[in-house]
Order: C-alpha cells, then sequence, then structure tokens
C-alpha cells in the first residue's frame, strides 16, 4: 500500500492543528513539510517552529523537504524539532554524503530530493546512505503546478537503478499528483506520493485521499 503525504503548503495556516487533525482522520499517512529558503527556490515558508507545532498537534510522520541553500547548517535543529523524514536537494549540497550523514547522525531517515533537470547520476555513489528519493515532478517553489510528464521515465529508471544497487530506498514524488497523475507514477515504481492541492484546495479530504488511492 502506497504512502499519503499531504503537503500542508496548501493548508489554511490560521488553523493549522485542526487541518493536521482532519488530515489523519481522512487517512493520511505522512505529513509533508516544504521548507523554502528565498534562495534555492524564488519562495520562502517555515523552519523548526512549524516542525515542531507539527510534532505537538499530530502523531503522524513529519516528513520535511528542505529546499534550501547550506541545509547542513540547519539539519540538526530540524531532527530536534521532530522530523522523522528529511531530504536535501542534491543541487543544492556540496558534500552530499556529508549532509546525509549528519541527518542519519540524529536517528532520522535520510533522502535526496531532485529537481526535474537533476539526473539520476547524482545519487549514484550515494544510494547505500539513501531511506528515500524525492523526485521532483515539479520546479520546487509553490504548489498547484502541472505535473511533468519526463518524471514519469525518470521513476522507472530510478526503480531499475535502486533494484541493480539492492538498495530498499523509498521513491516519493512531488508535485502535480493527482487523482489523474498518481497511477502513472506508482506503475513506475513510487510508493511514497505528496499530494498538497489535491488533498487541500478540495471541501472532503476523505474523499480527495480515497480517489488518490482508488487511482494509484
Ligand atoms: O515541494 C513542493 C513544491 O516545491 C511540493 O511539496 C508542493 O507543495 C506540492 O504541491 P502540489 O503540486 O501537490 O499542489
Ligand atoms: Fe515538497
Amino acid at each position: 500500500m502506497g504512502i499519503i503525504a499531504p503537503s500542508i503548503l496548501s493548508a489554511d495556516f490560521t488553523r493549522l492543528g485542526d487541518e493536521l487533525i482532519q488530515i489523519k482522520k481522512a487517512g493520511a499517512d505522512w505529513i509533508h513539510i516544504d521548507v523554502m529558503d528565498g534562495q534555492f527556490v524564488p519562495n520562502i515558508t517555515y523552519g523548526p517552529i512549524i516542525v515542531e507545532a507539527c510534532e505537538r498537534a499530530s502523531d503522524l510522520i513529519l516528513d520535511v523537504h528542505l529546499m534550501i541553500e547550506k541545509p547542513d547548517l540547519i539539519i540538526p535543529e530540524f531532527a530536534k524539532a521532530g522530523a522523522h523524514y528529511i531530504s536535501v536537494h542534491a543541487e543544492a549540497c556540496t558534500h552530499l554524503h556529508r549532509s546525509l550523514q549528519l541527518i542519519k547522525s540524529f536517528g532520522v531517515k535520510a533522502g535526496v530530493a531532485l529537481n526535474p533537470a537533476t539526473p539520476l547520476s547524482s545519487i549514484e555513489w550515494v544510494v547505500d546512505q539513501l531511506d528515500f528519493v524525492l523526485i521532483m515532478s515539479v520546479n520546487p517553489g509553490f504548489g498547484g503546478q502541472k505535473f511533468i510528464e519526463s518524471s514519469i521515465e525518470k521513476i522507472k529508471a530510478l526503480s531499475n537503478m535502486l533494484k541493480e544497487k539492492n538498495s530498499t530506498a523509498i521513491i516519493q514524488v512531488d508535485g502535480g499528483i493527482n487523482k489523474d497523475t498518481i497511477n502513472k507514477v506508482s506503475k513506475a515504481g513510487a510508493t511514497s506520493f505528496v499530494a498538497g492541492s489535491a488533498i487541500f484546495n478540495t471541501e472532503n479530504y476523505t474523499k480527495a485521499i480515497s480517489k488518490l488511492r482508488r487511482n494509484m
């Protein structure tokens, strides 16, 4: 069974605690938290205090997607705030292996996120360090964007690469995931699905998550 990870980027922040309760009731598995610094991506969101607030408000797995430059400087704060999974962008890490080791040193699951234009070869030599790989199926920075079709081939190639290297890393896909796109990425090999607008921009979260699951 696939993992549904609603991205709170599209949640109503005036009532975040209630939103977290509602997505759990609706059947969510993880909470995806998009951290943006206004440098790596042209948008600014939130930092460790929001992760810590999510940790107090929900017992779901906290999946922190760091879209920031120099992540090593602040990974310890996100780990202490209660993150269970942390992904860093390959494009933002000069010493990717070191960043992954830093995440793991806190007992947190470590992942690498790849922009749509970044080749799989950028993670080839760190596969043994990976608990998950996040394939961006939109350019990072905003919710509600259109799914980029070439992500499907990329997920298939990643799935083959992980099998060849005997890796059990989870393949996560993020961006433009909805009832129409989830089937293609699921067939390609993804098992963790981030969805923001397809869940939070609807009236009924239970129905939205059920639709995603039915189409996996
Ligand atoms: O990391 C990002 C965007 O940079 C995502 O997690 C988005 O928040 C997904 O939003 P939708 O495309 O599902 O609306
Ligand atoms: Fe994300």
